[in-house]
């Protein structure tokens, strides 16, 4: 009796977070003591473009998960209306050529941590997810949006062509055909055409709920044996890894090549002279 009593006392008690490091700046991780389940959350104002330092700590972060044996890895933003406005233009105008190189390859580590993560990944994606932000949603298991907002790889509507990470993503996520055409076309869903598609698998009215239902998607792994989870899951994406180690140094000449042609240059001025004068484009 007194047993059962005081296992009840401990399912109904609140669930505590703690805070697992404080050395990590622009990323905050909060483990629920109850469910094991860690939230990593990207905090770098005002929109979470993804420059050199935010890419850094995102790598840290999912390393320090890893290690300290969470259950889980829910991804999110701190900003109620951006998950992430993808890469930082700013790094690929007129670019610094070695952060350039570092951002190129920061983001190629972030996709490799989180694709070939051990633990079950979800996304709550609580606010506007273009490009760099949709690789990071879509690199997880589960994703959960708000509604309004939009998500997709816009990069060939700026005259970018996708990197093949982006399109092992959407293959995991949706049927070759739809895939293919996003991609190709560049574009952006609406909430609720995410929903109808597959690109993302609920929809919820808050951040709160979000993160619920993420926590339900990886406790659906409870009773699941983790080692043989995880390599069930590399088992499907082994041959995505292989190609991407074949290529990832080529990928890294590409963006380059890219980025320091003056026909993007312009372009990417136009974009960034647009976006400040807050004229987005149709496609965002
Ligand atoms: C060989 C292969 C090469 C492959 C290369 C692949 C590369 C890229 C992948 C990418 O990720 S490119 C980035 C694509 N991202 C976008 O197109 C998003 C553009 N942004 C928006 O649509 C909106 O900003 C938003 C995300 C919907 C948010 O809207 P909100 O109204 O909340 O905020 P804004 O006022 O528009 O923006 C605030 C502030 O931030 C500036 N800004 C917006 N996006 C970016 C960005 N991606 N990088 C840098 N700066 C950005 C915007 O100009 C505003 O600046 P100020 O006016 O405050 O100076």
């Amino acid at each position: 009796m007194m047993r059962s009593k005081f296992l009840s006392l401990l399912i109904r008690a609140p669930s505590v977070c703690r805070s697992m490091s404080t050395a990590t700046k622009l990323t905050t991780i909060d483990v629920n003591d109850k469910t094991g389940i860690a939230t990593l959350t990207l905090n770098r104002s005002p929109i979470n473009a993804l420059n050199v330092e935010l890419l850094q700590d995102l790598n840290e972060s999912i390393k320090e998960i890893e290690d300290n044996k969470s259950r889980g890895l829910i991804l999110t933003s701190s900003n109620d209306k951006v998950f992430s406005a993808g890469l930082d233009l700013n790094e690929m105008y007129r670019p610094d050529k070695d952060r350039a190189r570092l951002l190129w390859i920061k983001l190629q580590d972030v996709w490799l941590a989180l694709y070939s993560c051990d633990l079950p990944t979800a996304a709550a994606i609580n606010g506007y997810a273009p490009a760099g932000g949709c690789l990071l949603a879509t690199v997880c298991e589960y994703r959960v949006m708000l509604p309004k907002c939009r998500i997709g790889f816009n990069e060939t509507q700026l005259g970018i062509v996708p990197p093949i990470f982006c399109m092992f993503n959407f293959l995991n996520v949706l049927p070759r055909r739809v895939a293919e055409r996003s991609l190709s076309q560049g574009q952006m869903f609406t909430t609720e055409q995410a929903l109808q598609i597959g690109l993302v698998d609920d929809v919820v009215s808050s951040k709160g709920e979000a993160l619920d239902k993420c926590t339900k998607f990886i406790d659906t792994f409870a009773k699941v044996n983790p080692l043989a989870r995880s390599l069930a899951k590399q088992q499907f994406r082994a041959a995505d890894l292989q190609r991407f180690q074949t290529e990832r140094a080529k990928d890294l000449e590409s963006f380059l090549a890219f980025i320091n042609h003056p026909q993007m240059q312009e372009g990417l001025g136009i974009y960034l002279n647009s976006l400040k004068k807050k004229q987005q484009l149709n496609a965002v």
